[in-house]
């Protein structure tokens, strides 16, 4: 059934939009692991936000749920007022996604794969074709149009899967570990798109582990560790006049003393 969602609620009250991302209560176990404990969240409708949090803090896992790829085991998530498991259509209609590590078509040349992603999402062939080639472009794949995805290295392929995120001009954009393996120049292209995407009213989420970049790109950020929300807001309410690095280790703790490793020691 589908259930307004509370923030909804609140945003028509004081007479807003509900943000882009909603999230309520949402847990996720495997087997003894919870890897996800009851989480809150709202991203609010044009930021451009980072999750931060250590490996294996429930990052994946909390998108993987937000947009409709894993089902929770309880909580809701809802995209600009749109119950995500209530209304699954609805809700992916409205989001462009780059999963990690989810495997691709890669027997398709890049071109193919982003044309199909762009009829997949039931658009006309002319305007999927004029996308596919300024995506192309922009992230500089054009020359490897017709090298199949296969044969892609790493940040072409990061790349590609982008171009199908974006191919069908979504208002919420979910992008998990975008910069891996990407060069510096591509990366500042990235960058450049999806600034441009929030100018025009689009909403971004971002997960990394670069805090430096987190501080740099977003203007909201949200830190999650052993499966809860630490802290969330702007990037300034958050890192509170500290680097956002400092901030984070703060939160999150576990810094261990290297000085253990005496067998690694060569003189
Ligand atoms: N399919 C799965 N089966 C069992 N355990 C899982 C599964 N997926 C994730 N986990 C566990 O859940 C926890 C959260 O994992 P998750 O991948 O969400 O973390 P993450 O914050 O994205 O980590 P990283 O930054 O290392 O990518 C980890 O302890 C992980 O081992």
């Amino acid at each position: 059934m589908t259930e307004i969602s509370p923030s909804l609620t609140e945003a028509r009250a004081a007479g807003q939009g509900p943000p882009a991302l909603a999230i309520r209560g949402l847990s996720k176990r495997f087997g003894s692991k919870l890897a996800v404990n009851a989480i809150d969240l709202d991203v609010p409708a044009g930021s451009f936000c980072g999750l931060v949090g250590p490996n294996g803090a429930g990052k994946t896992t909390s998108l993987s749920m937000a947009t409709g790829l894993l089902r929770p085991d309880a909580g809701q998530v809802w995209v600009h007022g749109v119950d995500v498991w209530g209304s699954p259509l609805e809700a992916k209609r409205l989001m462009g996604l780059l999963p990690d590590g989810v495997r691709l078509f890669d027997r398709l040349t890049g071109e193919q794969l982003v044309t199909y992603a762009g009829l997949l999402r039931g658009m006309d062939k002319d305007t999927v074709v004029e996308r596919v080639r300024d995506l192309l472009e922009t992230l500089d794949l054009a020359r490897d149009a017709g090298t199949l995805v296969v044969d892609y290295s790493a940040g072409m392929t990061k790349k590609i899967a982008l171009a199908s995120a974006l191919i069908h001009a979504p208002r919420l954009l979910v992008l998990d570990e975008p910069f891996e393996s990407v060069d510096p120049v591509s990366a500042a292209n990235i960058r450049d798109i999806l600034h441009n995407y929030v100018a025009s009213g689009g909403t971004v989420i971002v997960s990394s582990h670069v805090m430096d970049l987190v501080q740099r790109m977003c203007d909201h950020v949200a830190v999650i560790a052993r499966g809860s929300v630490l802290a969330a807001g702007t990037v300034d309410q958050v890192r509170g006049g500290l680097s956002l690095e400092d901030r984070f280790v703060e939160l999150v703790g576990g810094r261990n003393q290297t000085a253990g490793l005496q067998w690694l020691r060569t003189s």
